[in-house]
């Protein structure tokens, strides 16, 4: 890591973010750190970092992680491969296991090591730890079958409220308590970032990802769109620039901000120090809906 440049941005965005840091202080962000964000080593140094910054000057940062890759390699190396229906992973049994192995046991408690050694304090939940996620199967009007994947019905956001109020950064896992069911329900974590930010009153969802932000053409960045106001998403949904991927974390952004959230971003985590950049600066980055 070129921690020389570290510095020196660390410097300039310390010199200038003071009006922002008024604005930040004692309010929670939510930032939903993907899997595919998290596999560049110095990246996930760098995003560590303002994690640990943000908390140090009086933010309520909360990570919300993915890790979609790390469970996708799992199942390869016990010989299964992953399957994907409308972006969310079939989950049987078997894979329900390991989801909650990889996200809970692995993703989660490296981060929170990460964090430790950045200086800050970490605190790992699961999303069945105090009840926080209570999801029942998901269903859709199609009838699509999705294995063991939940519908989060209730969000108890009081663990991570309770840690916050003693200073540490919560890092939650996407696994939900099963409220029609003796298991445990898979999680997209677009979506509970999305709904733990609503339970929280949270003032910013940031969802860290690999794309600059939502393009009119995803093939060519100098499409991207910077500012959206949620009213005019339907549009540009039914014109088909939204697809894949984006759909679910473009929902999240909207059901975020018509329920309370001030502003939501989807950004490129492959930026270094992407977070303190949109927060902390003047310049911004991503597509910001509001
Ligand atoms: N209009 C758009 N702008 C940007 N990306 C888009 C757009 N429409 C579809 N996409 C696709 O959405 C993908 C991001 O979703 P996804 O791969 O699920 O992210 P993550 O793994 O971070 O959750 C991009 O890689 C891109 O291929
Ligand atoms: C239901 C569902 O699809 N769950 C996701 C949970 C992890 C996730 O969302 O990770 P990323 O953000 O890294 O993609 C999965 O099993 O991959």
């Amino acid at each position: 890591m070129d921690t020389q440049l570290d510095a020196e941005l660390r410097a300039k965005i310390l010199v200038e973010a003071l009006p922002f840091i008024q604005k930040y202080y004692g309010q929670t962000v939510v930032v939903k750190y993907g899997g595919n964000a998290m596999i560049n080593e110095e990246l996930k140094d760098a995003v560590i970092h303002d994690l640990v910054l943000l908390n140090l000057v009086g933010v309520k940062v909360v990570v919300v992680h993915g890790g979609g890759p790390e469970i996708s390699d799992m199942l390869k190396k016990i010989g299964k491969e992953s399957r994907f229906v409308n972006g969310l992973r079939y989950t049987d049994r078997e894979t329900m296991d390991i989801v909650q192995m990889v996200l809970c046991g692995k993703v989660n408690k490296d981060l929170v090591t990460l964090l430790e050694k950045a200086g800050g304090r970490g605190v790992g939940l699961g999303g069945m730890d105090g009840g926080m996620f209570q999801a029942k199967r998901l269903t859709d009007r199609t009838g699509t079958d999705y294995g063991y994947v939940g519908d989060i019905v209730e969000v108890n956001p009081a663990p991570v409220i309770d840690m916050l109020e003693k200073g540490y950064i919560p890092v939650v896992s996407t696994v939900a308590q099963g409220i029609d069911d003796e298991t445990n329900y898979n999680i997209n974590a677009d979506t509970a970032a999305c709904k733990l930010a609503v339970a929280l009153g949270a003032k910013k969802l940031i969802l860290l990802t690999d794309v600059r932000g939502l393009m009119l053409d995803p093939e060519d960045e100098s499409t991207l769109l910077r500012f959206l106001k949620v009213s005019e998403v339907p549009k540009l949904m039914r014109d088909g620039v939204i697809k894949g991927g984006m759909i679910p974390k473009v929902d999240c952004c909207v059901e975020a901000v018509r329920k309370g959230v001030e502003a939501a971003n989807i950004q490129d985590g492959r930026v270094k120090h992407s977070i303190l950049i949109e927060l902390l600066s003047k310049v911004g980055v991503g597509t910001m809906f509001q």
